[in-house]
């Protein structure tokens, strides 16, 4: 089951509905658990007939079947409703992916930062002399045909078949350069863009305002930036708003 706010276009099933539904769900199991106790042996009995049959063993502290119910929505529902941590981005190799191709569609510095090489050197026969300002057309060699299929495609899917990562070690592939003048935050940069697509799209469902089509067209510049600026409308998909303020 499809847990929070599902978006279908602009057709959105709103939290409160499927909150509705989950209790009725709840509500008939419960009924169907009371109606049992007393029917099964203890070995038989699973743990929800056995916190109905016990509920009032306690008479300084009796559990009433709300007080049942609640403990096991937050049985079945605590794994779901709760935070993004550190921990759990390694189980994430899908988002990983998308970061990779994202960033190989459109890397932030598609030239690199300016290098200058300190002795004359011959490239690929081509002899480039001490002192140039060199450029690494890193844009150009994420979209190369002869290295990637589709190059024009975003499809995260090549990630999750290669290994592919951001050390800068296959030329093909240098979001974040190489060598000794590589980015030397790559792996904070790495945790912070992924924990933080990570919350947002586990805390919200987003939705493009009506009439607005997603644009990816770039605006070229030493930092690559969107030409027409994102909108998108957070829709709260928690269904415990303490975890909103947390
Ligand atoms: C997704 C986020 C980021 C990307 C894609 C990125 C990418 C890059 C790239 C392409 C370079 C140039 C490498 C070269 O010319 O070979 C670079 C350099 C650098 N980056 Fe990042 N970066 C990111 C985030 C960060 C963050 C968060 C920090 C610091 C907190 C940082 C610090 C640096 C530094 C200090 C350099 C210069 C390294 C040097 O010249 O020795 N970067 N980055």
């Amino acid at each position: 089951m499809m847990w929070g706010a599902t978006v279908e276009g602009e057709e959105r099933t709103s939290l409160g509905n499927e909150l509705k539904t989950l209790d009725l769900l709840f509500d008939r199991v419960m009924e169907s658990h009371v109606k049992m106790v007393g029917k099964k042996t203890e070995e038989e009995e699973d743990f929800l007939q056995y916190l109905i049959r016990v509920k009032d063993e306690d008479e300084k502290a009796p559990l009433s079947l709300t007080h049942v119910k609640s403990l096991l929505m937050d049985m079945v529902l605590g794994g779901v409703d709760t935070i993004v941590e550190e921990s759990h981005l390694p189980k994430l190799p899908y988002l990983q992916a998308v970061m990779k191709e994202t960033l190989r569609l459109h890397p932030t510095l598609p030239l690199l930062v300016p290098h200058r090489n300190s002795e004359t050197s011959v490239v690929a026969g081509y002899t480039v002399p001490k002192d140039s300002k060199i450029f690494i057309n890193v844009w150009a060699i994420h979209r190369d045909p002869k290295h990637w299929d589709e190059p024009n495609e975003f499809k995260p899917e090549r990630f999750l078949e290669n290994s592919l990562d951001f050390n800068g070690g296959d030329f093909k592939y240098l979001p974040f350069g190489s060598g000794r003048r590589i980015c030397a935050a790559i792996n904070m940069a790495e945790r912070l863009v992924l924990f933080n697509i990570a919350s947002l799209l586990h805390s919200f469902d987003w939705v493009a305002p009506k009439g607005q089509k997603f644009e990816v067209e770039e605006k070229f510049g030493l930092v690559l930036k969107l030409k027409s600026p994102l909108v998108a409308i957070p829709v709260p998909r928690l269904s415990d708003p303490k975890l909103y303020t947390a």
